[in-house]
């Protein structure tokens, strides 16, 4: 029986990671367990940043994006020796189990770790939308609106100057946040690394549409396919289209969760110490068909995949 659990968020921040704590503190709480909350991710681990979490410490943080234990990037964490320091202090601090939010990456430290015995449960934290096993990641609505007000605000601008607009969007290797965002937005063009790329055809199709006298629109492209910026150019160059080009960056992150992120992160959140508490160790949490699932973490890493949705993404070649 557990008496004692770890939360931490690691990797990139997404809005939804301190609802998805405050429910695990709360739901543990409830269960007469202790809670401890470390800081910044497998560097707080391993440096043995470790605080005990308490009702009040999650009081007026359901609304807050980010993340309030911190989080980082610590690619350390790959090294055998280095995680074995990390459980030299779970075991001080007598912590049975640990709850991880991340996105992919932390999800293969807590595969790690659960080979070395610990019991993880992982809950999808990112706004990349990139975990096989759930339909959403938390943080991935909010990044939508986000994504979706920066476009409105763009399609005022190029349209009333006539020009094309191309705005990358994050995702890492993932488009779902592009294809959700160009959906909602309207955008003319969508761009996403799970289709290649061809620029001649993009840069016909842009002749094309202002041959017809549709001289504006929003191109939507994910990061890491092109330069956006010498993409801008070269459309420019070939159509004769004036053109801008908008990185959005690290906006995407922030700013407070929307309703479907709060919520999703209370349900996974209580579920994952419920998880525990029945003495699995090794799960990974998600939502598929509207139901709270749990899959075995380390099968999840190495045998699913994220199902790209052909339906969805041509929806966005016909809606234009
Ligand atoms: N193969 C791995 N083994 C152990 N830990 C890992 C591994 N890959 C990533 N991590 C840990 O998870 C952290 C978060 O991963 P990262 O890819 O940066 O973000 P995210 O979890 O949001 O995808 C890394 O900084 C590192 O500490
Ligand atoms: O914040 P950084 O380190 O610049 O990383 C940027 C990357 O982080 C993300 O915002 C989120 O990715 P993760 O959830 O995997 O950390 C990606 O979309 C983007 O490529
Ligand atoms: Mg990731």
């Amino acid at each position: 029986m557990i008496k004692k659990i770890g939360v931490l968020t690691s990797g990139g921040d997404a809005p939804g990671m301190n609802a998805a704590i405050r429910a695990v503190v709360l739901m543990a709480l409830n269960k007469g367990l202790e809670v401890c909350g470390i800081q910044d991710g497998y560097l707080g681990l391993h440096q043995n940043r470790i605080i005990a979490l308490h009702k009040e410490d999650v009081s007026d943080i359901i609304n807050r994006g980010g993340t309030f234990l911190g989080t980082a990037r610590f690619p350390d964490f790959k090294q055998e020796s280095v995680r074995h320091v990390a459980i030299d202090n779970l075991k001080t601090h007598k912590i049975d189990a640990l709850v991880v939010i991340g996105g992919d990456g932390t999800y293969m430290g807590a595969k790690a770790l659960t080979q070395m015995g610990v019991a993880c449960v992982g809950l999808p934290g990112t706004i990349d939308n990139d975990i096989a096993g759930t339909d959403y990641t938390l943080g991935f609505h909010t990044a939508i609106n986000t994504v979706l007000d920066a476009m409105d605000r763009l399609r005022d601008t190029c349209s009333s100057h006539h020009r094309i607009s191309i705005v990358e969007i994050m995702g890492r290797y993932c488009g779902d946040l592009t294809i959700q965002s160009s959906i909602a937005g309207g955008a003319q063009f969508t761009i996403v690394p799970e289709k290649t790329f061809n620029e001649e055809e993009l840069l016909n199709a842009i002749q094309l549409n202002s041959a017809n006298k549709r001289n504006h629109g929003i191109i939507a492209i994910t990061e890491n396919i092109t330069d956006v910026k010498a993409l801008a150019k070269r459309i420019e160059l070939k159509t004769g289209v004036e053109t801008r080009a908008t990185i959005l960056g690290h906006i995407q992150r922030g700013g407070s969760p929307c309703a479907f992120d709060r919520i999703l992160a209370s349900k996974m959140g209580a579920f994952a110490v419920e998880i525990l508490i029945d003495g699995a160790g090794g799960r990974c949490v998600g939502i598929q068909s509207n139901q709270l699932v749990h899959h075995d973490i380390i099968d999840a890493i190495e045998n699913m995949t994220q199902k790209f949705d052909e339906n969805v993404f041509n929806l966005t070649k016909t809606l234009v």
